[in-house]
């Protein structure tokens, strides 16, 4: 049986246990099976990126993370409990997809963010102070405290997806879920919700981010998952996006661009990789390109070479 959460800072709990999903199958009620066998783990005080194609069930996995989609087989264990034991504790939440979302909905910007305290409150959800204070202090957070009395669709979209990043942070969330929290924002934003979600890593959280935006996950995310239907890779950034295993993400549908670098000094080749406006860009490195030729076109001890001048 898994242990139960435990709340009282993100650093309490089973040591180090984040998100683990063991060889979960999620089949729509249509029959169609949507995600088979993923298996991955992510420890806390991480920011993970999830990536993948449309329809590589980014989205699915999310809901099922959330408990909106059952797994059959297959099991998620959120901070050492069951998803039921977590959404329980109020610990999982969930930024959606701006497109997710009924903007002409006539709500405030501060009745938004309270929602992530109705886990908190009893049946009538009259909030407590601590509530108030936590709803103050989320949205002082992430920069829009001033715009508390404002209709929610009122609000431009990298405005509307602070104000939800608020909502989580009011739930004093462990596991934040972000579905495309970059799409549509100016690079100004993006830094913001960036620097935001570091800090938040930095106190102990699990985050995960779904986005099709390939050249900010090596700049912020430690870790990354590449979907497709099942995990194609899975680990630290560094080893999971390399060319080959992005080809594999993306197939045909990655657009790929090889330009000569010689404008630009100790470069050798610079890869353009895109998924989105926002492209992945690998340096290739002049000194290292020259030390593997030259590794590789030294000749062994004791052969000959064709070339070889008779002795
Ligand atoms: N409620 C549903 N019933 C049946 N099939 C669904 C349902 N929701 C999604 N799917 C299908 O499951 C697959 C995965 O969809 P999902 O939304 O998880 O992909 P995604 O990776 O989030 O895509 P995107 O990048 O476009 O947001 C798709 O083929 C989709 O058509």
């Amino acid at each position: 049986m898994n242990a139960p959460l435990q709340r009282g800072g993100p650093h309490s709990g089973s040591a180090g246990a984040g998100l683990t999903v063991s060889g979960a199958t999620v089949t729509y009620r249509n029959g169609h099976t949507a995600l088979r066998d993923v298996s991955f783990a992510i420890p806390r005080s991480t920011i993970t990126a999830l990536v993948g194609v449309n329809g590589s069930g980014k989205s699915t996995l999310f809901k099922a993370v959330m408990g909106f989609v059952p797994v059959s087989p297959g099991t998620i264990s959120i901070l050492g409990g069951s998803v039921a034991q977590a959404l329980r504790s109020n610990v999982v939440a969930y930024v959606p997809q701006s497109e997710d979302v009924d903007w002409n909905f006539p709500v405030l910007v501060e009745d938004v963010v309270m929602m992530g305290r109705y886990g908190h409150m009893n049946l009538l959800r009259l909030p407590r102070r601590q509530d108030r204070e936590a709803v103050d202090a989320a949205l002082e957070r992430v920069g829009m405290a001033t715009f508390r009395k404002r209709q929610i669709g009122e609000l431009s979209g990298g405005q509307k997806k602070r104000v939800f990043l608020a909502r989580a942070l009011a739930q004093d969330a462990h596991v934040i879920l972000l579905d495309e929290p970059f799409t549509g924002v100016d690079v100004t934003t993006e830094e913001a919700i960036i620097a935001l979600l570091r800090g938040l890593r930095d106190e102990g959280r699990v985050i995960l981010v779904s986005t099709h935006n390939l050249g900010s996950v090596p700049e912020f995310c430690d870790r990354a998952v590449l979907l497709n239907r099942t995990v194609l890779a899975a680990g630290l950034t560094e080893e999971v996006f390399t060319q080959a295993n992005l080809e594999k993400a993306f197939g045909g549908v990655l657009r790929h661009f090889v330009f000569d670098a010689s404008l630009r000094a100790g470069v050798s080749s610079v890869d353009v990789i895109s998924d989105d406006e926002r492209p992945l860009v690998i340096y290739g490195d002049k000194a290292s390109d020259e030390a593997k030729d030259a590794t590789a076109t030294a000749p062994s001890q004791g052969a000959s070479t064709p070339d070889a001048p008779a002795p």
